[in-house]
């Protein structure tokens, strides 16, 4: 069954109305020796993902709001709640924020049990022992770990104690739950029952908590979130529900994780199909308005891309001059991928079968024509 995520957040809120999205999380937080300046919020019980290149700095956006980090400038703000906030000299520390991070690695306790281990939380706060046992067996049933509740977390798999090490990020009751790559550690085998579980838990009604989830896979940002983030170099550079964003993407992060080929570049004239990328006028059909002179983009997929050794004669097709880079085996289909483009965004990519690589000939290096059909292109303001 899928829930119905915003009427369950009016419910939760009490709220007949539109959700209160200014209850969520806010942050707006600048490091200047990291150049990391970013500004974004969720709504109460959102999924946001958090999605870029490595070093874009989705690792200092969980440290402060969790409150390990102190911007130089700017502010947490979570359930109206202030956490940080630079000029008012506020800093909540992180054990009173609200908030559970669940890392890459489990972080058990070793000298406790399963159980345990999900009942410090719930007793640090204040619990009675028997009242945090119960909750603690709650959590490990949320996380289909009762059968563990015994074991010592050096008994555990990888799997089994990143489980529990969930079932403990939740028993405390956060607002927040903050989390970093929750699958990367595991065996591929394991990830997908551990994203399932999450799903689970985070979008059905276990979990009573808004959630912020680092990852490099869009298959979580999927599964997972109901907005996603793209962070390079220190910004936000796409920011909407998952669907929009990898349908029209703006960034060429976002791009590449949706399998298109992006480019952005001016418009010659207002919401025509045309647009002018390094000199080249590339058409498609048009998706929006724009006037002439704004920043626009062509998408297209690289199944849609025909590969020719000579520039194709008397087509209506756009053509890219374009020099391979690799060819990579994605499972039958050969992505035939060209050098980067001169402004340092990724190359164009070309889906075409073996049998198609074979007789052009292709190999790294060579300089060939990618042509598309205008019909192909989506032609959109960004
Ligand atoms: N302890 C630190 N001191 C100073 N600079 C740091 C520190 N940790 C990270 N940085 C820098 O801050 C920037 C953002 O790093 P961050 O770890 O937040 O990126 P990330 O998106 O989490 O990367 P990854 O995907 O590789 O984990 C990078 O330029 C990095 O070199």
């Amino acid at each position: 069954m899928r829930i119905d995520r915003d009427a369950w957040l009016r419910r939760r809120s009490g709220a007949s109305g539109p959700i209160d999205r200014g209850h969520g999380l806010e942050v707006a937080a600048r490091l200047d020796d990291r150049g990391f300046d970013v500004e974004l919020t969720a709504a109460a019980g959102e999924v946001l993902a958090v999605l870029g290149p490595n070093g874009a700095g989705k690792s200092t956006l969980l440290n402060v709001i969790a409150g390990l980090l102190r911007p130089d400038a700017g502010y947490v703000r979570l359930g109206g709640r202030m956490l940080t906030d630079v000029a008012g000299a506020v800093a909540v520390p992180p054990h009173r924020r609200g908030i559970s991070l669940l890392a890459q690695d489990s972080l058990l306790f070793p000298h406790l049990t399963v159980a345990q281990n999900v009942a410090f939380g719930p007793r640090s706060g204040g619990m009675r022992a028997a009242g945090a046992r119960v909750v603690a067996r709650e959590w490990l049933a949320a996380v289909d770990a009762v059968e563990l509740a015994g074991r010592r977390p050096a008994q555990l798999s990888g799997g089994q104690a990143q489980r529990v090490a969930l079932a403990r990020a939740l028993a405390v009751r956060p607002d927040l739950i903050l989390l970093d790559e929750p699958m990367a550690a595991l065996d591929v085998a394991v990830a997908p029952a551990m994203r399932a579980l999450l799903r689970r838990v985070l979008r059905g009604t276990e979990a009573t908590c808004g959630a912020v989830l680092v990852t490099h896979d869009i298959i979580d940002a999927l599964t997972l979130a109901d907005r996603l983030v793209v962070i390079e170099a220190g910004r936000v550079v796409e920011s909407g529900p998952v669907s929009t964003v990898l349908a029209r993407p703006r960034s060429g992060f976002a791009a590449r994780v949706a399998g298109v080929n992006l480019l952005v570049g001016v418009a010659a004239t207002a919401s025509a199909g045309s647009v002018l990328v390094d000199g080249v006028e590339v058409h498609g059909r048009v998706d929006g308005q724009w006037g002439a002179g704004d920043r626009v983009a062509a998408v297209f997929a690289p199944t849609a891309v025909a590969v020719h050794l000579e520039p194709p004669e008397g087509s209506p097709r756009n053509t890219f001059r374009v020099r391979i880079a690799e060819l990579a085996d994605r499972g039958g289909i050969i992505r035939v991928r060209g050098a980067d483009r001169p402004d340092g965004s990724p190359g164009l990519a070309a889906d075409l079968t073996p049998a198609a690589v074979a007789e052009l000939d292709l190999t790294p290096g060579l300089p060939v024509h990618f042509a598309v059909k205008a019909t192909e292109v989506h032609v959109y303001p960004c």
